[in-house]
């Protein structure tokens, strides 16, 4: 039986073909080449970090997941966004997937807006269309899940992403993942690296994960730390084993004091 992550990346595959059949490449980069510019995604968080010695937020903004069903009834994505922004957050990543998270373009699209901070368009990359269709959105970054794709595909979203002057934050969870990406980034000195600790396929969730990974992130990467993080202390443990960013959704989005919270994390 296939998982979770298998039956996003056929559902994904169809819901392409279909955006595809109706939008060609050349009418979404004519859309991409509206869009407003990109704002500097890993700079941003590069720039904290050097500023405060602590890993950067990514503020997720997730509405629901596979794993947790639905985490936040109350979801206005330009509050939200805000309230991310006022409590110190560097970037926003913002869930465009619908079947899975209950996202759509349009959270990103007005989160962006509200904010003057780079956003992740959070969704399942399997065709280089799709880079090209985020930009058209405003995206800042997108994301490389290595575990749902392979090398090649992963290499072409890459150069696509620099095309369109977008960073990539590319996903990894095990030795072999971080080996590959590692391969991917060779030669750049703008590579985003994520460890994320939730299995995407069981969805067990463990720090260990980054504590593991971390020495094998290539030189002169920036480490981000994903998923499972709920207190100052996690925040601490991912650091200590180099995370420079850390990416956050569900404990952040379960407050009603949204602001407060992202404070309380960082602090
Ligand atoms: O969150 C899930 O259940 C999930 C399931 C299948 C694929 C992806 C999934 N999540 C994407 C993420 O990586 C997280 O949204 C992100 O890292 C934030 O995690 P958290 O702070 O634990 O909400």
């Amino acid at each position: 039986m296939s998982d979770v992550l298998d039956r996003i990346a056929a559902y994904k595959r169809e819901d392409v073909a279909a955006r595809k059949a109706a939008v060609s490449q050349d009418a979404i980069e004519a859309r991409a080449k509206k869009a407003s510019a990109p704002r500097g995604f890993r700079a941003a968080l590069a720039s904290r970090f050097a500023e405060t010695g602590r890993p950067a937020l990514i503020a997720e903004i997730k509405k629901a997941s596979p794993s947790k069903g639905l985490i936040r009834a109350d979801f206005d994505p330009p509050v939200l966004a805000q309230a991310y922004e006022r409590g110190g957050a560097s970037c926003l990543s913002v869930l465009t997937d619908g079947p899975s998270f209950q996202g759509d373009d349009a959270h990103l699209t007005a989160a962006r807006a509200a904010v003057a901070l780079p956003c992740l368009r959070k969704d399942f990359l399997v065709d280089p269309w799709q880079v090209a269709e985020s930009r058209a959105l405003g995206a800042d970054c997108i994301l490389i899940i290595m575990d749902m794709i392979d090398d090649a595909l992963a290499a072409e979203l890459l150069a696509e992403a620099t095309r369109w002057g977008m960073d990539a934050l590319i996903e990894t969870h095990d030795a072999d993942e971080m080996a590959r990406a590692a391969k991917l980034v060779e030669g750049r000195d703008d590579a985003l690296i994520g460890v994320n600790n939730r299995s995407l396929r069981t969805f067990e969730v463990d720090l260990a994960t980054t504590e593991q990974l971390a020495a094998m992130s290539p030189e002169g990467a920036l480490l981000v730390a994903e998923s499972g993080l709920f207190t100052p202390q996690d925040v601490a443990r991912v650091a200590k084993a180099g995370a420079r960013a850390l990416l956050v959704g569900e404990s952040l989005m379960r407050q009603a004091d949204v602001e407060a919270a992202t404070r309380a994390l960082l602090a």
